[in-house]
């Protein structure tokens, strides 16, 4: 791909971010808006994360308290049947029945309203991580190379993102109850029998210990498939893009082969996940049958006078034996409880670690910032601050062509050993000029046209556009200015119009978008589709047709002052050529229009010429 495509499908994928970008920029100009904001947002931030961790805590809690409600069902059944043992009548049955009943259901109850809780109060969380990682990837300049593939990007945001969901809502009731109930059960117990407390309290430990053990391999491990799968996904998705040009070369077999790889590669990492679950499981329920074994053969043969002691000196009635057997399994469910969320645990760690890597910003300065885009700190910042859609900063530009200024500009690829510009470049343009920029290829064209439509800043030098300079503060308002037309327009899976007005906002944009399709002669390709959409990649339009396409999203916004177009006849035949250079021409009445050509026609039809060459200056021509 050229640099100039690169260009044009990094714009493209901007406008596919589009809501979140479109959130970043009006967060960043609201932020620069309401000048106080910032300053209010860490007491804002540190009261969300106190509210959270209370919510989290309050329905742990709750979660707790209705397991606990055992304790006294247990006494209960354990009285009744004792009771029955000693020959009291059946009817006597029917008050510790109803008070089972009536427990039972102000149990379920209870924890109806605990796992409510935990749910609620873990979703703020994830929601917050989520939008820290989209706004840092909004935050990227659609020109950055080292941007994270955007098969892995909607892998972990979409679905990986979800296991943070199952082990904060899941994770903190359990150990919660871990650490309350089998405390209490053993407080129950040991009055009765030191034997019987004494047995639960060795087989415990054990667990938690072999929990631990196991916990670090769970953790590496799911952090290992949630990578391989991120990379498959990207992989994927990237492969599916090309797959004509894979279908064309002949390369089938070798993609083929390599997903094959990857495939096997995912699978014997979820399988090593698997195997530490099952594993886990295993070891729990091993000592959790050991020990409820262990008591319930200690109780038996105790009441059968067979192990006299234990019972502080005394004997157990059946009653209590009874008790302490219906509290033995309850003294380990919830130690069973925590190692099934463990694997939630260890998944949620690893889906939190891939989240924080989205948004972690480049501190390497590899990376390539999107103008006035928001840098989010933290997803904790993220959480405390507003919802960050409003109306965009107001910028006060004058209707009509706008004139554009560059001076002394200097500008480099990060990575990357030499300039993109020629040095210190500077051009004027005044408004409603009509303006060629020719050079050889790989001279930074592109790369001016990229830099003047504000999607990435120059390291040094001034841009200004209708006499405002384009600096983080009114970029977002300075780009609603301005209409883009890319040299391969990415054309998105919908219908002509959506197409043509991709979400913005205008009096009537179906009328609005209408229009613009009848002004690029697609009138009668919408026409023949009958409101059809069209296929991903622009799939059911021709070359010059997806064009068209791109002017008639310029012609959409009629606040547009300045048009940009990159390329825009490249690849077409003359005819077509010369029917979009008059539609560009229409295009850039009462605007300033700069094109990106190594056509000699269409430059000859411009008022001037600029050339951009690292040894000539400038040169121009009427
Ligand atoms: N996103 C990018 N990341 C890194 N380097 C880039 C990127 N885009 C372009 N370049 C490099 O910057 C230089 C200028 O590229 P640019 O696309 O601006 O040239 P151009 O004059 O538009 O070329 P063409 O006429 O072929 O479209 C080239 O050396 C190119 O390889």
């Amino acid at each position: 791909m050229t640099a100039t495509g690169r260009v044009a499908s990094a714009a493209d994928d901007a406008a596919a971010a589009f809501p979140a970008a479109v959130a970043a920029d009006r967060f960043a100009a609201r932020q620069l808006a309401v000048g106080a904001a910032p300053a209010r947002q860490p007491a804002r931030k540190r009261q969300h994360g106190r509210e959270d961790r209370d919510a989290a805590r309050k329905a742990a809690l709750i979660q707790a308290a209705a397991t606990l409600i055992w304790l006294p069902q247990a006494a209960l059944i354990a009285w009744a049947i004792g009771g029955l043992a000693h020959g009291a009548p059946a009817s006597a049955m029917l008050a510790p029945a109803a008070g089972v009943l009536g427990l039972g259901l102000l149990r379920a109850a209870l924890d109806a309203l605990g796992v409510r809780q935990a749910f609620r109060g873990a979703r703020p969380t994830l929601t917050a991580r989520r939008r820290a990682a989209c706004e840092a990837i909004a935050a990227r300049s659609p020109l950055d190379m080292n941007r994270v593939a955007s098969g892995e990007a909607a892998a972990i945001v979409g679905e990986q993102a979800e296991a943070v969901q199952a082990w904060l809502s899941r994770f903190q009731p359990a150990r919660m109850k871990a650490s309350i109930v089998p405390l209490v059960i053993l407080a129950c117990v040991v009055p009765f029998s030191w034997v019987a407390g004494l047995i639960l309290l060795v087989a415990a430990p054990l667990i938690p210990l072999f929990m631990a053990l196991i916990g670090w391999r769970a953790k590496a491990a799911s952090e290992a498939q949630l990578v391989e799968m991120g990379a498959m996904n990207a992989f994927l998705l990237d492969r599916l893009r090309g797959l004509a040009t894979i279908r064309t070369l002949g390369a089938v077999e070798a993609t083929a082969t390599r997903l094959r790889a990857n495939a096997e590669t995912v699978r014997r990492k979820t399988m090593a996940v698997l195997r530490i679950a099952f594993l886990s499981s295993a070891v729990l329920e091993l000592f959790s049958a050991l020990g409820v074994a262990l008591v319930a053969v200690y109780i038996g043969f105790h009441l059968l006078g067979q192990l006299p002691f234990g019972a502080w000196g005394g004997k157990l009635t059946l009653a209590q034996g009874l008790f302490i057997l219906l509290l033995a399994p309850a003294f380990f469910d919830p130690l069973r409880e925590l190692s099934a969320v463990w694997h939630d645990k260890a998944a949620g760690e690893a889906a939190m670690a891939a989240l924080d890597r989205l948004s972690t910003p480049d501190t390497a300065g590899e990376a390539l910032p999107l103008p006035g885009a928001r840098q989010p700190e933290t997803p904790a910042d993220a959480a405390a601050s507003p919802f960050p859609m409003g109306p965009p900063l107001e910028i006060s530009l004058p209707a009509g062509p706008l004139a554009v200024a560059a001076h002394d500009l200097g500008f480099r690829y990060p990575g990357a050993t030499a300039h993109a510009l020629p040095e210190a470049f500077s051009i004027d343009i005044a408004a409603g000029e009509r303006v060629a920029l020719l050079g050889p290829s790989g001279d930074g064209k592109s790369t001016l046209l990229a830099l003047l439509a504000g999607l990435a800043a120059p390291q040094h030098g001034v841009i200004a556009i209708g006499g405002q300079p384009l600096n983080d503060a009114n970029v977002a308002g300075l780009r609603q200015r301005m209409a883009w037309i890319g040299q391969q327009p990415h054309i998105f899976t919908g219908a002509l119009e959506a197409n043509v007005s991709l979400g913005r906002p205008a009096p009537d944009v179906g009328a609005s978008a209408r229009q613009a399709l009848r002004w690029a002669n697609l009138a009668d390709v919408a026409a023949n589709r009958g409101g059809a959409i069209i296929g991903e990649g622009g799939v059911g339009l021709s070359g010059g047709e997806a064009l068209r396409l791109a002017l008639a999203r310029a012609a959409f916004n009629h606040n547009a002052g300045l048009v940009l177009a990159d390329e825009p006849t490249a690849h077409l035949d003359r005819a077509t050529a010369s029917a979009v250079t008059e539609s560009l021409l229409d295009l850039a009445e009462g605007r300033t229009l700069i094109v990106a050509t190594h056509d000699p026609e269409l430059a000859a039809r411009m008022d001037r010429t600029i050339r951009l060459a690292a040894t000539d200056a400038p040169e121009e021509r009427t």
